[in-house]
């Protein structure tokens, strides 16, 4: 399916906060026509009041696609409405942790169109990576429409089977928060040892920055690029003792995070 005929049938998004807005930027700035797109949110923000979006109105009967972006708590309330699109011929694409395909299929009926994408937040800024796994009546074309949607926010990869999911949600689509919280401990670190709080942050940002961008664009594994920095009996040896120590390190404790955001999506999904 073409951006032209997603312009012609209309892109409904159910919920448009930070991750369906992130989309949309995407979407537009890609060249899909703001008048295709149809927005059904009771909160709508201002940057999404400025588009020319059609907030809030009347639907078309049929859409190419409905693009499901509201959270899961919401999803029973939100998304019984849309059931009549679900019989057609409608792509629903949803980018909600937790529910399942068949949790959709009892919401929507069992021949709906599905595609589960789980992107996360740098798509703000292009720079996302969306994992993509389609239901049984979901077509190879789309597939290619959820992969084309989804790549107007970066990267995208495809799952062989739905309980890889789970995996992703834990790794990439929860992991920019926990990027994020390795930036506060190094600049909270940096803090207790004499640095400004405005410097600290700086270089940690800049460090996270600068060594996520290095391990993307280099072609050494990052075990590689991890050694490049270590001296032997150096500083950096010093510190990751502490971080890779086996029982203590950061491995294990992200094994505890990624099972814990696996166990929350578990229950968000009953
Ligand atoms: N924020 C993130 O990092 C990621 C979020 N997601 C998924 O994206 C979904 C949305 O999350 P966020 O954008 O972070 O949340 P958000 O709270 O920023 O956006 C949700 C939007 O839904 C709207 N809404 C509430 N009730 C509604 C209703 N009955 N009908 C229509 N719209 C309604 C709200 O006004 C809000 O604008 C969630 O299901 C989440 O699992 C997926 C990947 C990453
Ligand atoms: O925290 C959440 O539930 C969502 C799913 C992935 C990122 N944020």
């Amino acid at each position: 399916m073409s951006f032209e005929t997603i312009s012609k049938r209309g892109l409904v998004i159910l919920g448009c906060g930070r991750m369906g807005g992130a989309i949309l930027q995407g979407l537009l700035s890609g060249g899909l026509p703001a008048h295709s797109v149809h927005v059904i949110d009771p909160h709508p923000s201002d940057w999404l009041k400025s588009t020319n979006v059609q907030l809030n109105g009347t639907l078309p009967d049929s859409p190419a696609v409905v693009l499901v972006a509201v959270k899961p708590q919401m999803m029973a309330d939100a998304l019984p409405q849309l059931e009549a699109m679900a019989k057609g011929d409608t792509l629903f694409l949803t980018v909600a942790a937790g529910i399942t395909m068949a949790g959709y299929e009892r919401m929507l009926g069992d021949q709906t169109r599905l595609v589960r994408a789980m992107p996360n937040t740098p798509a703000a800024i292009g720079r996302g990576v969306t994992a993509i796994v389609g239901n049984p009546n979901a077509t190879p074309e789309d597939l290619e429409t959820a992969d084309a949607l989804m790549q107007g926010v970066g990267q995208v990869v495809r799952l062989e089977a739905e309980d890889q999911m789970d995996a992703v949600i834990g790794v990439s689509g929860s992991g920019p928060a926990y990027v994020f919280h390795l930036i506060e401990a190094m600049a909270a670190a940096g803090e207790a040892e004499g640095l400004s709080a405005d410097l600290a942050l700086q270089l940690a940002k800049a460090t996270v920055g600068g060594a996520g961008q290095l391990a993307e664009d280099s072609p050494e594994t990052p075990a590689t690029l991890r050694e490049n920095v270590t001296s032997p009996g150096g500083t950096t040896a010093a510190a990751l003792e502490v971080l890779m120590d086996p029982e203590t390190g950061l491995r294990p404790l992200m094994r505890r995070a990624v099972a814990a955001n696996i166990a929350r999506n578990r229950e968000l999904g009953k």
